[in-house]
């Protein structure tokens, strides 16, 4: 097994830093606890993490709760300078922090850059968007009534994040939450917090101030977020993960009746009808289906294939696919890189067996790399039916199974056969087509003739058992704010 030395990978090794952030100060676990973070791409160990418990992350949300006030007193200009300064520091270490990226969770570097500048985006976003929490003033209901509403910071943010994403689903929530004059605190998740703590560090660098941010590594994620949901000083509770955990979040969550974000599982559908410019839907497939090895909430996970274009499309899309790179990114450019376990391949394998168990056809791929480990060759199958697995489930690995359709009508209706409705994409031309269908599908983003919808300018989110609320946008830092109504007699 070649072994991962990170701290040489890296041009400030300061960035890779095992402890936990708790209030502004780098602390070990109180219990001394430990656990170790792997290089999906080798199983090698590339760190021993800080593994706190619930009394360390009380710690934290005490500090977040004492710091809170005099942060929120500030001016939005005032902590949007702080935030850009973050964000300038990112930029500047992206390299570093596409490596740490990349060894703990295996995506491409072209892919762990792209999520680093992604990421930096949010905090820019929102370090700019904090100068325009407006509130209103209302003609009063009668002559001695004026009304006021004004929009203030929810209090203490919490927030627990997936390992797909290792950075941007921390900025996406820490960017938002901080221009509003809230405190964060986050648990990373246990197979990726090196990204979380590397952003420790620069908002360290960055002037962030004490008690403001804390970046909580554990493996006690259940125990965590029963801290997160329970403790009285947490005002706000914002999750990216599968739709299971997040239905025991809003339970647990609902004795506080507290305000929640919930961004969750998905199942887009990807349509392809016949008067799409076949080239470009293919491309658009590829970015959409194998982006991060298929391990996306956002990734085309059911693609249907109008009948009288059915045939040239499979066969486009698994040409484009035979010349796809697969390998470990330490050591080279590659399209795509590890799963991030034995688990992902072992559900990867399982929609294959039940796909063509119900009579699908393998046209490229099928099976484990031979490079071994968690390594999975792309993989495309035509005859999909509504009966298989991933008509239902999310794969969450790069597996393209083609469904046929006849007519608008029918994609339409078998597009929105799903409990989600986070991500779809369609390929047409023609306008009065592309308007009828963005209205008709059931998902809180539609990506028209593209397969990359992801931009912090937009409102990102999902309807049905997607989640609830929107991140990005103008809109995302309504999630961390309160309206108060100011009657006054005068
Ligand atoms: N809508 C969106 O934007 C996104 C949705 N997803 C969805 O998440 C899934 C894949 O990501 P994955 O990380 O496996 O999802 P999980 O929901 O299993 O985990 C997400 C995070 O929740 C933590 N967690 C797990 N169980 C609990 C619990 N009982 N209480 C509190 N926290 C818990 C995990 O901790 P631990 O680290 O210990 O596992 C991790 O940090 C897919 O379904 C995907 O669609 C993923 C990314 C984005
Ligand atoms: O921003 C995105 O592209 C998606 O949020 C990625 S995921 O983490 O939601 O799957």
């Amino acid at each position: 097994m070649t072994q991962t030395n990170l701290k040489t990978l890296l041009s400030d090794p300061e960035l890779l830093n095992p402890r936990a952030y708790i209030g502004g100060d780098w602390a070990d676990a109180s219990g001394g606890g430990t656990f170790e973070v792997k290089n999906p791409a080798r199983g090698d160990v590339i760190a021993t993490v800080a593994d706190l418990g619930r009394d360390d992350v009380a710690r934290g949300i005490d500090a977040a709760y004492e710091a809170q006030k005099s942060w929120a007193k500030r001016t939005a200009e005032d902590r949007g300078a702080v935030l850009m300064k973050w964000h300038d520091l990112m930029v500047e270490h992206a390299d570093d922090l596409a490596t740490i990226l990349t060894a703990e969770q295996g995506k491409p570097k072209a892919e762990a850059k792209g999520e680093i500048m992604y990421g930096a985006g949010f905090i820019k976003w929102f370090a700019e968007e904090a100068r325009r929490v407006y509130g209103e003033i209302i003609p009063g209901h009668a002559p001695d009534k004026r009304i006021h509403v004004i929009r203030q910071p929810v209090g203490v943010a919490a927030a627990i994040t997936p390992w797909n994403f290792p950075n941007a689903m921390i900025t996406r929530k820490a960017g938002p939450a901080l221009a509003a004059g809230c405190a964060f605190v986050v648990r990373p998740p246990s197979l990726t917090p090196l990204s979380a703590l590397a952003l420790g560090v620069l908002a360290d660098r960055a002037g962030m101030p004490k008690g403001i941010l804390s970046i909580l590594p554990s493996t006690d994620s259940s125990g965590i977020g029963k801290e997160f949901c329970e403790n009285e000083k947490v005002r706000k509770l914002t999750f990216t993960g599968s739709t299971e955990v997040g239905r025991i979040l809003l339970r647990q969550s609902a004795d506080q009746v507290m305000k929640t974000s919930m961004e969750l599982g998905g199942n887009a559908p990807f349509l392809v009808f016949d008067d799409a410019d076949l080239d470009k839907a293919v491309e658009g497939a590829i970015a959409c289906k194998f982006r991060n090895a298929g391990q996306t909430c956002v990734c085309a996970n059911r693609i249907y294939v109008q009948s009288g274009v059915y045939d040239e499309f499979a066969r486009k899309l698994k040409d484009r696919v035979a010349q796809m790179s697969v390998g470990d990114a330490l050591e080279g450019d590659v399209d795509l890189g590890p799963l991030i376990d034995q688990d992902a391949v072992e559900k990867v394998e399982a929609h294959i067996a039940d796909a063509t168990a119900k009579g699908a056809d393998i046209i490229y791929g099928g099976s484990r790399h031979e490079k071994g480990g968690t390594f999975f060759q792309p993989t495309v199958l035509t005859g999909a039916t509504q009966d298989m697995a991933f008509a239902t489930e999310e794969t969450f690995g790069p597996l393209a199974p083609l469904f046929r359709f006849e007519t608008e009508d029918e994609g339409i209706q078998l597009a929105n056969d799903t409990i989600f409705g986070l991500a779809s994409y369609f390929y047409a031309k023609d306008y009065s087509r592309i308007t009828r269908v963005s209205e008709a599908l059931e998902y809180g983003i539609v990506g028209v003739n593209t397969g990359l919808i992801s931009t912090p300018v937009a409102p990102f989110g999902g309807v049905k058992q997607s989640g609830l609320g929107r991140e990005g946008s103008s809109h995302g830092i309504d999630e961390y704010l309160e309206m108060k109504y100011i009657c006054l007699n005068v």
